[in-house]
């Protein structure tokens, strides 16, 4: 576990306006009208949803749709940035992940800088664009989950470079090691940073996205959220703009006919949504 502070270090460490997020659930759950009513929410910038199956996913399209069981708000690099779009009173929200998603694109900057420098070639490549610090993380993201007693979260690998996840109660599971391990939770501050598909591809397969899933156990729910019944996780997903290619770092390449081929992130991002959305 590492702390992650919003800035540089020293600062104080990030916590989610949990229960923000919590008045916002119980606003969009049962009182839709005034929910449906924000531009932000109309326009689709700031989404919700109950009907993601993560483990279409893994499992493919043949796979019953059975959602998953939880409530997840959702919120796009490109609604955070744009200047067009009225947040009324949810300014917090896309202020809080542009804050936290600078953060973990300058973390995972600094630590992938070495391996980069020598790469060249097509400046849509990631680890071109890394080297001439011209990658902006286009595609990256915020999702906020609420689950209830018993709430799951199907087994599934994050899309993009490194998930960053913060929560406020127990549930997480890792497969690591050959089997699901149960998480113990970070001390307060603490957030945990992952593997996803495209540190995979960068990696030529050394690195491998950590499949995980969620289940929360009934009687860890009295721990979470002052007891009040709800487990959150707020996650950034830091994944590339649509049109960086991703393909296997100089430094992993093998050269012997097995390397990993490259992939457009746009194109890896709509096949992945469209698994867990389909048809919902
Ligand atoms: O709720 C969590 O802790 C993890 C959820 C998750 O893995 C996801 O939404 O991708
Ligand atoms: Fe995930």
């Amino acid at each position: 576990w590492e702390h992650v502070g919003s800035t540089d270090a020293g600062e104080s460490p990030v916590r989610p306006e949990y229960d923000k997020w919590r008045a916002l659930m119980l606003e969009a759950t049962s009182q839709k009208k005034k929910w449906k009513s924000r531009p932000c929410v109309h326009d689709r910038h700031l989404r919700f949803s109950a009907c993601e199956d993560l483990s279409r996913t893994l499992l493919g399209e043949a796979k019953y749709h059975e959602p998953d069981n939880r409530v997840a708000f959702g919120l796009s690099e490109s609604s955070a940035k744009s200047q067009f779009v009225d947040w009324g009173d949810l300014k917090w929200a896309p202020e809080g992940y542009m804050a936290l998603k600078a953060a973990v694109a300058k973390m995972f900057e600094s630590e992938v800088a070495s391996l980069c420098s020598t790469e060249n070639g097509s400046r849509d490549l990631l680890g071109v664009k890394l080297r001439l610090g011209w990658e902006k993380w286009g595609r990256s993201g915020l999702r906020h989950c609420v689950y209830p007693a018993e709430g799951t979260c199907s087994s599934h690998t994050d899309y993009g470079v490194v998930t960053l996840q913060l929560s406020n109660g127990p549930g997480l599971e890792v497969f690591a090691h050959g089997s699901w391990q149960v998480l113990e939770e970070p001390p307060e501050g603490g957030a945990l940073l992952f593997a996803g598909d495209m540190l995979e591809r960068l990696t030529n397969g050394q690195i491998k996205a950590l499949p995980h899933r969620v289940h929360v156990q009934k009687e860890s729910m009295e721990a979470s959220d002052g007891g009040r019944g709800t487990r959150q996780s707020h996650i950034i997903f830091l994944q590339p703009d649509s049109d960086t290619w991703v393909a296997p770092l100089k430094p992993y390449l093998l050269n012997n006919g097995n390397d990993l081929a490259p992939i457009r992130y746009g194109d890896w991002h709509q096949m992945k949504v469209r698994l867990a959305f389909d048809g919902w």
